[in-house]
């Protein structure tokens, strides 16, 4: 599929849908999840995309919904599926689904949502879609310790292209390698031609960094991980609840997850930990074995009586210096004991077995007063432990990325599954909470039993069931407040919903496949010349065309004077009737209609079959061929039979209905 051959796909979107791994396979897919992977691309345009896609691939290019009215049930009846949707990814997802003229396209929805009333929306498992979004691919990751180094123009382009994450320099030669190691922790040099090189610092050869990015930078999978670990979770618990089987396992993966931290580096290591806290306590620890050993060094002096001989007072007044020697000489045994609890106390706070030569040596044997530490010793030790600790760290993160970079495409599916299941979960509640049932395309017009619309003003549990089919042409008329635009509304709601693969809220229903919902709402009043002549010509266009309409028209008798409305709408259903459309138009006029009308029209009515209380008490469905009786009518009628003084006077009234 040429991605600009996609309605709405211009060159700067389909540039920016390159970006992706398989654009066509996601545009061929409907998939909008993939779509919006696109950078710059929302997923309200990727399910305008998808949508274009799908419609690109089926020939699809009528748009069904012919007017505002229309347009308007389209949306209110896909908010009705919308709502029952826990992701924002599902909600954009359904509007991929639109009512549609092509057979094929039907029926692909159709296979769609027989597999999606089957699932079970049970508690468990939208409590787990709530945590599910489509994954993030983190583009901020940069790692400023590392770089890439290559003498080559087109491998520099290639790099700076592969790997964002790190700096990419050119160098002329191994000069050029060793000044980058000096700014640089490692130097990655991609050219073959440096294998064997010798240069100070950590400068690693791999002319294969291209086909292994995660051991160049591991990072990339960790820092995916860690932005998208929640939504993955959710996504295994989705599968877990649903019983669906998950593409990997879900186990070795939440092990995975369990030691990566926020920020994408690796957690839940002992030796990590100890290396980390021998670095960072390294001075405390150094100076408090300084005090054990000058404590123990301080009361071994407090305890004993030291003679000093005239010579070595001399020395010590004369030079400032000597302490030491007298130490040597009067306290070398408790001088080691105190150096040896000092070292000790090093090698045991920090842990250093593996250290603990070095770590040792840091305590002189030579005897002092008060005990130091050796700079020297100490800054070495930091040097190796430091280092100890970032190769730990290195190689660590270099074995969760490998583990993690081979969840990757496999945590995407279950991801996208769990989405998946989101958008079929919200077709099955909504089949449920409107006791739905699939509707079937045959024959001519529409035949619906026991349709209720969810978009009544009454709680779904008040509306009463109606029975009503269409064929060709047909006048509905009946009581005030009886149903007669709920009918219409129904109708409409079916036909678009059925032509957009969805179950309807009926019993039963079967429908045409309409090129056009042609649906004109009541007008609030009676239009200007101008307004008027508008509206006149577009049923001049509907009257006259050929296609397969479905087209439901409330009271047009409002837009005009009665007598004059009577006959235009009689004419428009004389043309209507000849054409393949199916019509049905809701009138007060449906006598003046019939009458005005060269043809048989069909006039049905809902009638009321009573007054109670003084509410009518109607029949929503409508009776075929048969004119209702109007309001006044009925409440005439009534007076009629009460048989009371005015009897007569209601009687002759009634005579003249
Ligand atoms: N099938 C139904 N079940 C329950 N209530 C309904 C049903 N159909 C209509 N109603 C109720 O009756 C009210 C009036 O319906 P509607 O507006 O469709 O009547 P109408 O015949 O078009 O009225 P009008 O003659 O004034 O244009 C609705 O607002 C709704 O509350």
């Amino acid at each position: 599929m040429e991605l600009e051959s996609v309605p709405g796909v211009g060159a700067k979107t389909a540039e920016r849908l390159r970006e992706l791994d398989d654009p066509e396979g996601a545009l061929e897919r409907g998939d909008v999840a993939a779509i919006a992977r696109a950078p710059g691309v929302s997923e309200g345009r990727a399910a305008r995309i998808a949508r274009g896609a799908i419609r690109a691939r089926h020939g699809d290019d009528t748009d069904v919904l012919a007017t505002d009215r229309a347009r308007e049930l389209y949306r209110d009846a896909l908010g009705l599926v919308q709502e029952r949707a826990v992701t924002d990814y599902a909600a954009r997802r359904l509007e991929t689904f639109y009512p549609s003229a092509s057979a094929d396209r039907i029926a692909e929805a159709h296979e769609f949502t027989e597999r999606a009333v089957e699932r079970d929306p049970d508690e468990e498992v939208l409590a787990a879609l709530d945590g599910v979004a489509p994954l993030d691919e983190p583009r901020d990751v940069r790692v400023r310790d590392r770089c890439l180094a290559t003498t080559d123009a087109e491998t520099f382009s290639k790099a700076r292209a592969e790997f964002p994450e790190l700096s990419v320099e050119l160098v002329e030669d191994a000069r050029g390698l060793a000044d980058l190691a000096r700014g640089y922790a490692t130097v990655v040099a991609l050219d073959e031609a440096f294998t064997g090189v010798e240069v100070e610092g950590d400068v690693r050869v791999e002319p294969t960094a291209f086909d292994d990015p995660v051991s160049v930078v591991p990072e990339r999978a960790l820092a995916f991980f860690a932005r998208n670990r929640d939504r993955v979770r959710a996504a295994a618990r989705v599968h877990a609840a649903a019983g669906l089987d998950a593409p990997l396992d879900v186990d070795a993966v939440d092990d995975a997850l369990a030691r990566l931290t926020e920020d994408g580096t690796v957690a839940d290591d002992d030796e990590l930990d100890r290396l980390t806290v021998a670095v960072d306590d390294l001075d405390a620890a150094v100076s408090m074995a300084e005090s054990v050993a000058n404590d123990r060094l301080r009361e071994a002096i407090e305890e004993r009586d030291v003679t000093i001989e005239g010579a070595d007072l001399l020395s010590l007044v004369e030079r400032g210096a000597g302490v030491d020697s007298l130490l040597d000489r009067e306290l070398a045994d408790e001088y080691a004991d105190a150096v040896a609890a000092a070292r000790d106390h090093l090698v045991d706070a920090l842990s250093l077995s593996d250290h603990e030569t070095l770590a040792r040596t840091a305590f002189p044997d030579d005897p002092t007063f008060p005990v130091e530490a050796d700079d020297r010793v100490t800054s070495k030790l930091r040097e190796q432990l430091s280092a100890a600790r970032d190769r730990r760290a290195a190689r660590l993160k270099r074995d969760l990325a490998e583990r993690l970079a081979d969840l990757r495409g496999p945590a995407a599916d279950l991801v996208d599954a769990a989405l998946e299941l989101d958008v079929e979960l919200a077709v099955a509640r909504f089949a449920r909470d409107f006791a739905c049932t699939m509707p079937t395309f045959e024959g001519r017009g529409f035949e619906i039993e026991g349709g209720r619309s969810p978009l009544l003003d009454v709680p779904f549990a008040e509306a009463e069931p109606v029975d009503y089919g269409v064929e060709g042409v047909a006048v509905l008329s009946g009581v005030n407040s009886g149903g007669k635009t709920s009918t219409l509304d129904l109708v409409g709601l079916v036909a678009v919903l059925a032509q957009m693969g969805l179950p309807v809220p009926a019993e039963s229903a079967r429908v045409e496949r309409f090129e056009a919902v042609h649906y004109q709402a009541k007008s609030q009043g009676t239009l200007d010349a101008g307004a008027f002549e508008a509206t006149l010509r577009e049923f001049g266009a509907l009257a006259t065309g050929d296609a397969k309409r479905l087209v439901l028209v409330d009271e047009l008798e409002s837009i005009t004077e009665p007598g004059a409305s009577a006959l235009i709408i009689a004419g428009i259903l004389e043309a209507l009737a000849d054409s393949d459309s199916t019509a049905v138009f809701v009138s007060h006029l449906a006598g003046e209609i019939r009458d005005a009308a060269g043809i048989d029209v069909t006039v049905d009515g809902i009638e009321a079959v009573g007054l109670e209380d003084g509410e009518l008490v109607v029949n929503r469905s409508p009776r075929k061929d048969h004119l209702a009786r109007s309001t006044p009518e009925l409440i005439v009628e009534k007076l009629a039979e009460a048989d009371e003084g005015e009897a007569d006077f209601y009687r002759d009234l009634l005579a003249k209905f």
